[in-house]
């Protein structure tokens, strides 16, 4: 019996993500113009799937997800989620693949923080916002 999958409570969000299903791809489906891509992870506390769409950034077949929520003073809970279960699903385009997450910091936050603002350019400001620092997770192929 597979686990259903929980849609955001975002409406924004959900319909991002059921179009993605619907059409079978990230491809078409933007912010501002930037991709993205299609996390499905497991809930710290209740252990149910939860559909996360994030920005696309990739670089040698890795890709960092970062925590922005907007600049908000507070994580977004999938941060959460991430934390406790490092390792699932990411969809770019049509592919499907698992991945294992890791948090980074130092040199390699910032190489990585480089390439995710040349990917989507507002996480500069969503930095300037809040004086928590935005977590950057790196995901590598399992
Ligand atoms: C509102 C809340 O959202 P959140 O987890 O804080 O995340 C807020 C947003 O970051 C999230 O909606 C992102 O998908 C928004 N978002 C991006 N958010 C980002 O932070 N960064 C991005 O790059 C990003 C890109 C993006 C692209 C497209 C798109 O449609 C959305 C995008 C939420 O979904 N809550 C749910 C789930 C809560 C949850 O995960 N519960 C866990 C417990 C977690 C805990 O331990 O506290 C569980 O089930 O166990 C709920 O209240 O039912």
């Amino acid at each position: 019996m597979s686990d259903d999958v929980e849609f955001s409570p975002a409406d924004w969000v959900r319909d991002q993500t059921k179009k993605i299903l619907e059409t079978g791809t990230t491809e078409g489906i933007d912010i501002l113009g930037s991709p993205i891509v299609l996390l499905t992870l497991r809930g710290a506390k209740t252990g149910k799937l939860r559909y996360t769409p994030v920005m696309r950034v990739e670089h040698g077949g890795s890709y960092a997800v970062v925590a922005s929520k907007g600049g908000a003073p507070e994580h977004p809970t999938w941060y959460h989620n991430i934390k406790a279960h490092p390792e699932f699903s990411l969809q770019d385009g049509t592919v499907t693949k698992t991945y294992v997450a890791r948090e980074v910091d130092g040199a390699e936050r910032a190489a990585w923080w480089e390439r995710a603002v040349a990917a989507y350019p507002p996480y500069a400001e969503y930095q300037e916002k809040t004086d928590r620092q935005i977590p950057v997770f790196v995901l590598d192929p399992k």
